[in-house]
Formats: C-alpha cells, sequence, structure tokens
C-alpha cells in the first residue's frame, strides 16, 4: 500500500536546538492520524515539514511518494491547515471561497457552497468578524473544498467549544468516508483523537517514540502492578514504556507483543490516554536506569 508519509531519520534544528530528531514513521493511506505530544514537543514542526513549508535539517520526508512542496501538482494533492486558522480578515466568506476556486486546480465549488451554509456562516460576512470556532470551520471548509489527497491540520479544535467540536470532527470524518482522503491532525485532546484517529503519532521532547495504529497500540500495551521489582528483571520482550514504584511496589507500563503469564502481576488493558500519558512521563533523555529510582 502506498504511504502517505514517510519519514527517514527526519530532523529539524532552529539554530542548535532541535525541534525535531531522528523520526522515523510510515504511515499508509487512508488513515486518519493523530498527532500527540506535549507543548513543544514538535508537532507543529513535523506538519510544516510534511507541507513543505520547512526545509529538513537532517533526513528525508516523502508525502504521497513526492517532495513536500516540491511542485504545483505535489502542492495540490496536499492541504494544509495551520494552527492559527489562517484566513484573511479582511475578505468575506464568499471571497474566500473565490480566492480557493482561483487558486486550487482541484476546487469544489459546490461541496465548499454547501458546508458554509450548513454551518451557517453568512457568505457576506468578513471572516475578521467571525468567532474563532466559524474562523476554524471556514478554514477547514477551504481545505477540504481543495480535494486534496491529504489534509494536514495542526490544532483544529483547539478553539471550538465542544459541540462545535464534535460537529468539526464528524464533518471531517463524513468527508474522509466519502472523498477517500487521508487525515494527519494534531491536538491536545486525547479524547477528541480517541473518537476519530486510526493511527497514532507520539512526539515526546522533539522525538517520535511510538506511532502506530491504534488498535495495535492497545493490544500491544499493558499496565503491570505488582511486588516490586526492577526493569532489569522483567522479560527481555517487555519494554517499559513507564514505571513506578514504592517501597512494596511497582506499576509499569509496558509494550510486548506476547501475552503475559506472570502470576504476580495484575494485568490491566489500557485507554488510548492512558497510553499516551505513560510515553509523556517518560523523559526520552532517561535510560532504563532512571525507572529505578523510587517515586514517592
Ligand atoms: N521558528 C522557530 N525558531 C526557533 N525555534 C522554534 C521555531 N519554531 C519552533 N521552535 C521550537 O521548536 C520546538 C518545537 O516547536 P513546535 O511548534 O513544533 O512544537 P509543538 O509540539 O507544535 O508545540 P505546541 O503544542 O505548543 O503547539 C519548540 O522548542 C519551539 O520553541
Amino acid at each position: 500500500m502506498t504511504s502517505v508519509l514517510r519519514a527517514q531519520g527526519l530532523g529539524k534544528r532552529y539554530g542548535r536546538r532541535w525541534a525535531l530528531r531522528e523520526c522515523t514513521i510510515d504511515i499508509p493511506a487512508g488513515h486518519v492520524v493523530g498527532l500527540v505530544g506535549p507543548n513543544g514537543a514538535g508537532k507543529t514542526t513535523l506538519l510544516k515539514l510534511a507541507a513543505g513549508q520547512l526545509e529538513p535539517t537532517a533526513g528525508d520526508i516523502t508525502v504521497l511518494g513526492g517532495r513536500p512542496g516540491g511542485s504545483p501538482a505535489q502542492l495540490a494533492k496536499v492541504g494544509f491547515v495551520a494552527q492559527d486558522t489562517p484566513v484573511y480578515a479582511g475578505l468575506t466568506v464568499a471571497e474566500h471561497l473565490r480566492l480557493g476556486a482561483r487558486l486550487n486546480p482541484r476546487w469544489d465549488d459546490a461541496m465548499a457552497r454547501e458546508r458554509i451554509a450548513r454551518i451557517g456562516l453568512a457568505p457576506a460576512q468578513r471572516a475578521g468578524r467571525l468567532s474563532g470556532g466559524q474562523r476554524a470551520q471556514l478554514a477547514l471548509t477551504l481545505g477540504l473544498a481543495k480535494r486534496p489527497e491529504l489534509l494536514i491540520l495542526d490544532e483544529p479544535v483547539a478553539s471550538l467549544d465542544p459541540l462545535a467540536r464534535r460537529e468539526f470532527l464528524q464533518g471531517l470524518m463524513e468527508a474522509v468516508a466519502e472523498h477517500e482522503l487521508s487525515v494527519v491532525l494534531s491536538s491536545h485532546l486525547v479524547s477528541d483523537l480517541e473518537r476519530v484517529c486510526d493511527f497514532l503519532i507520539v512526539l515526546v521532547g522533539s522525538r517520535v517514540p511510538v506511532a502506530a495504529e491504534t488498535e495495535r497500540l492497545l493490544a500491544t500495551h499493558y499496565r503491570l502492578t505488582g511486588p516490586r521489582r526492577d526493569p532489569d528483571r522483567l522479560p527481555a520482550g517487555q519494554h517499559v514504556v513507564s514505571a513506578r514504584h514504592t517501597d512494596r511496589q511497582s506499576t509499569y507500563v509496558i509494550r510486548t507483543d506476547a501475552s503475559i503469564h506472570d502470576p504476580a502481576w495484575t494485568v490491566g488493558q489500557l485507554s488510548l490516554e492512558d497510553l499516551v500519558l505513560a510515553y509523556m512521563e517518560k523523559r526520552p533523555a532517561e535510560s532504563r536506569r532512571v525507572a529505578l529510582e523510587v517515586q514517592r
């Protein structure tokens, strides 16, 4: 299957500081991909590299088989809605649609108009007078009407109220179902990502500790609770994601492909949110030894 996004050893440095390091991922087409991580982890950097708005400092990235931003055809295949919902304050909603039609060869004007009407945006309204949520909806409409093969959304729901968020994500899911669209979206709201994403990239401290289909992530991560045990006494195939210890008890989140038979452990399943938090807990520079430290 074709990759929608493939990165090999991808890195971006600003001055002496790496915003993204050694990122190696391969995302098959047809997924709704969630990108999650703490503030400053490198999410926007990765998305801008994919959209061709930044050049890598190290490694390679291909999007839909081509170099991001490398040609007009490549630009037409990728839609990017940046974090600050970029619309022109002085232009009306209708003028945004006309501009979209002029700039994008595959523009779907009927869909854009239908969506604007459904959301309840007045065509004559200037974008500068729209609420944050309405601007986000307008930006999404422009992204969808471009009819991209890949739509990249940087924190699209941050400014939306819970109902608007649900409607926004529903609209996105409908578009994915109708138009064979792949989507990569970043968000801090793991519960939203849990609803719409079937592939998750976790980005912590400029590195990607895990990127896989959500079903696979949930099937290979466990919480183990039991009598205190140091990590070097865990089987080789059990990779520690996070660890907490008291004098008597250890709680691990581990990743493993094998089943767990050790009767000393109480084995629990994780929600996607637990899993993401476990990866965020462990700083990338930490070695396994740090897990030996007692956390009270
Ligand atoms: N233009 C820039 N010049 C210098 N440093 C930058 C620049 N853009 C981003 N950075 C730094 O790169 C790192 C990653 O930033 P990035 O915006 O990719 O993070 P993020 O995960 O999107 O954060 P947030 O969730 O807060 O939006 C941060 O330390 C940030 O300060």
